[in-house]
């Protein structure tokens, strides 16, 4: 299987001292959905910011099957789809209007991208209320709007930051699925988290970020063989508690 996005050693400093991400390494393959669990602060966004090309200085390298975003940010990024945890989208335009725009951008042909907005539009009940102006949105509709116009244009990796929060439970099942359906065509997606939950039941391969640093990660399936991802990542994290006071 293909590597899809690799991260080597990937180190970020906001005042060039002290690393807000330091020497993280992980892969993640076609078909897999990867989650990355952390606090609050724990460095999710940094990484996130940064895989997408929004965040430009760091060290370390982020490839996109293979290729860096030094050396190929335009095919880099046309290759993947961000949603942030609060997406700004145009407010002046209606929902429709605003897939429509990304799906151009993507060059979706008319024919598919239809069929795709009706399904994914559908199945999140905000059909009836696409040709509305995105101002007059909750914060809820306004997700799924970004989210569609991510899902239309079927990136080969979907990167979302905390897509669970503010979506009702109707909406999280949608998500869930048309996140399964993209990844079983050969698609990838990294998704930051903070419920245990979610990312045990949905994800192929997790890690977790603690200040900075990954305290564990691998496949779902190993790590919680004797049990929950949650008493995993707790224990992980005691653990890395000593070390830190140990060499205090
Ligand atoms: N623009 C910035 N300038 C300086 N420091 C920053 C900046 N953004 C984040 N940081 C710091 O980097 C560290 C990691 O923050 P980051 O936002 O990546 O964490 P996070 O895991 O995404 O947290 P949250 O779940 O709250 O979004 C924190 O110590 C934070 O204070």
């Amino acid at each position: 299987m293909a590597t899809v996005l690799q991260l080597k050693d990937f180190t970020k400093s906001y005042d060039g001292q002290k690393p807000a991400v330091d020497h993280v390494s992980l892969e993640v393959e076609e078909g897999e959905i990867f989650g990355f669990i952390g606090h609050n602060g724990a460095g999710k966004s940094t990484t996130i910011k940064s895989i997408v090309g929004i965040l430009s200085s760091h060290n370390g390298e982020i490839y996109i099957d293979g290729k860096t975003l030094w050396e190929a940010k335009k095919e880099c990024q046309k290759k993947m789809a961000y949603i942030p945890d609060n997406p700004d989208l145009y407010e002046y335009m209606t929902g429709i209007s605003y897939i429509n725009f990304i799906a151009d951008i993507y060059e979706v042909p008319t024919e598919v991208r239809t069929e795709r907005i009706e399904k994914i539009a559908d199945a999140f009940e905000i059909k009836e209320a696409l040709g509305d102006l995105i101002s007059s949105y909750s914060h809820g509709m306004k997700q799924k709007v970004a989210l569609i116009s991510a899902f239309v244009h079927q990136p080969r990796l979907l990167v979302l930051d905390e897509p669970f929060v503010g979506l009702d439970p109707k909406a999280s099942a949608v998500l869930k699925q048309e996140m399964r359906a993209l990844c079983a065509q050969g698609s990838a997606i990294f998704f930051s988290t903070h419920v245990l939950e979610v990312a045990e039941k949905l994800c192929d391969k997790v890690a977790m970020i603690d200040h900075g640093h990954i305290v564990v990660s691998g496949s779902v399936e190993e790590l919680t063989r004797e049990a929950s991802l949650e008493e995993v990542f707790l224990e992980q994290l005691e653990l890395a508690k000593a070390q830190v006071e140990s060499h205090a």
